[in-house]
């Protein structure tokens, strides 16, 4: 496809005046200007001391330890930093939707850059007419790219204009270089697993630009025609460079062979896999599952335990109306089926610089990522205070009830509290956030939430109102979650 003839002369990240059109540079060598702030990696261990000459085996095997050890340190380093790049405060979620800032002021006050300002006239502008612009951006893409199709679910359901809306996401935080990188680059890595190369950037720009100003006539002009190449240039450059960057520490997928499955309840299974390769995560995040039965088609998950010596991989999946993925991972599902697994992600990991003790809140298959931050503290060693409670709207609901009493059998710091909502119980009855409160106030606690967004939602807000700091509670993000949502 050629290029178009728009300028673009800088942008908000600092580009040349010579770019023009966005041009891929070469995969970064680590310290480029869009290499995310985080913090530095783990120093190398001093190797190993030489070996007597005698001991030439054992001293090859101790090598060969040392460089695992090495390997594994520098695994987790990198798992930790992209953790932490989940950890930035605002960060915006993947797919909030397609809500354009009514105003083209920023929420801080700040006055917007002119490119950002431009951005946002056009966005509040495409917002009654979001719907068409998003069908029309895909058939420009489709009928000008049949080749991008195939990268693609066959049925575009909700899924489909994950990738505009993202676009958009990000350019209303153009305004924001440390958010949006952190944000971006997640996104470049995140899309490997899709197929996406640098060559398909371009051709979804183009797109964009020509839905952009076909819905928002009004405030379209040359001018900002330039702030969004220049905005869209940069935002490709970030991902492809984060995407580039990444492919030289990990796979852009990972395949897992099921090895067990556990129908827990008529619509509850738990599904555990042995990945093709070493699987690095930490317990708390989540991943993206995709099943041969639906191509192109992933969903998030949680881990349900952490990470585990013979490095199998566990996940709570509800079955859920019309849901694809989760439907067949439940009652279609069995032991040798292969699925695909995309990297980990997610921010909701045990902080082990502190002694602070551990509030968390599972509710229904939420309660799958807390048993994963109970079986971390159980390994730290570190006998911390963890409270659970564990909600469902019905006592059979409670399908992990058994696993999560042995665990408190087993150690004597953790409290594991069944809260049922809706039917009969002989224990706690009620809302989570409502008994928690009850139990509170929990001073010395930091919060972790696991579960529907509205438990999530009314769960911040009555620990925040209970006393307990917003920096000091953990979730995954509620936009996340709603698109996450087990379909
Ligand atoms: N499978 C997984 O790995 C993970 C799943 N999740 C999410 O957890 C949710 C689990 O769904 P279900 O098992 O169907 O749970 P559910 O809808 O049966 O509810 C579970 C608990 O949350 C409470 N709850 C629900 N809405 C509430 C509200 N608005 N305010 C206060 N409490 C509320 C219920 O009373 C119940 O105690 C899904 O949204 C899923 O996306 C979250 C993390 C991991």
């Amino acid at each position: 496809m050629d290029a178009p003839t728009r300028s673009a002369d800088g942008g908000p990240h600092g580009r040349g005046s010579d770019r023009g059109w966005f041009t891929p540079t070469q995969p970064p060598d680590g310290t480029g200007a869009h290499a995310p702030a985080v913090p530095p990696a783990l120093p190398p261990a001093p190797a190993p001391p030489p070996p007597p000459p005698h001991d030439r085996q054992r001293a090859h095997e101790q090598q060969q330890a040392h460089e695992h050890r090495q390997a594994h340190v520098q695994k987790r380093a990198q798992v930790q930093r992209q953790a932490h790049e989940h950890q930035r405060p605002a960060e915006p979620p993947p797919d909030q939707g397609f809500r354009p800032a009514p105003d083209p002021v920023p929420a801080t006050g700040a006055a917007p850059s002119p490119d950002a300002y431009a951005l946002r006239r056009t966005l509040a502008e495409l917002e009654p007419v979001a719907d068409k612009a998003t069908s029309y951006f895909y058939a420009l893409l489709f009928i000008q790219n049949p080749d991008l199709r195939a990268l693609f679910p066959v049925a575009m359901d909700a899924q489909r204009d994950r990738l505009f809306k993202a676009l958009l996401t990000a350019a209303r935080h153009a305004d924001d270089p440390a958010t949006l990188t952190a944000y971006l680059s997640r996104l470049g890595r995140g899309h490997r697993k899709y197929g996406t190369r640098p060559e398909h950037y371009p051709a979804v720009g183009e797109c964009l630009l020509a839905a952009l100003s076909r819905y928002a006539p009004d405030t379209w002009n040359e001018a900002t025609e330039a702030a969004w190449v220049r905005t869209y240039t940069a935002i490709s450059q970030i991902m492809i460079d984060a995407a580039a960057e990444d492919e030289e520490q990990s796979p852009a997928w990972w395949q897992g062979e099921i090895v067990r499955h556990e129908l827990r309840t008529p619509d509850i299974a738990v599904v555990t896999v042995r990945p093709d390769q070493p699987y690095p995560f930490l317990a708390g995040q989540y991943t993206t599952l995709e099943t041969p039965w639906w191509p192109r088609v992933w969903r998030h998950y949680s881990f349900s335990a952490a990470p585990r010596p013979d490095g199998l991989l566990s996940f709570h999946v509800k079955a859920v109306p019309a849901g694809w993925v989760s439907g067949a991972l439940v009652h279609r599902a069995r032991p040798g089926d292969v699925l695909r697994l995309g990297p980990p992600a997610g921010s909701m990991i045990v902080d082990h610089s502190t002694d602070n003790g551990l509030l968390c809140l599972g509710g229904g298959t939420g309660i799958a990522p807390i048993k994963a931050l109970v079986e971390d503290v159980a390994e730290h060693g570190r006998c911390r205070p963890v409270e659970v409670f564990y909600g469902a709207r019905h006592a059979g609901d409670l399908y992990d009830i058994d696993t999560m009493l042995r665990l408190q059998r087993a150690h004597n710091w953790l409290s594991v509290r069944p809260v049922v909502s809706d039917g009969p119980t002989r224990g706690l009855c009620g809302e989570l956030p409502a008994i928690v409160r009850q139990y509170g106030p929990w001073p010395a606690y930091d919060a972790y939430l696991s579960g529907p967004p509205g438990m999530i939602r009314s769960g911040v807000d009555t620990l925040v109102g209970i006393g307990i700091p917003s920096h000091r509670i953990r979730h995954d993000e509620i936009g996340g979650l709603m698109a996450a949502a087990p379909r």
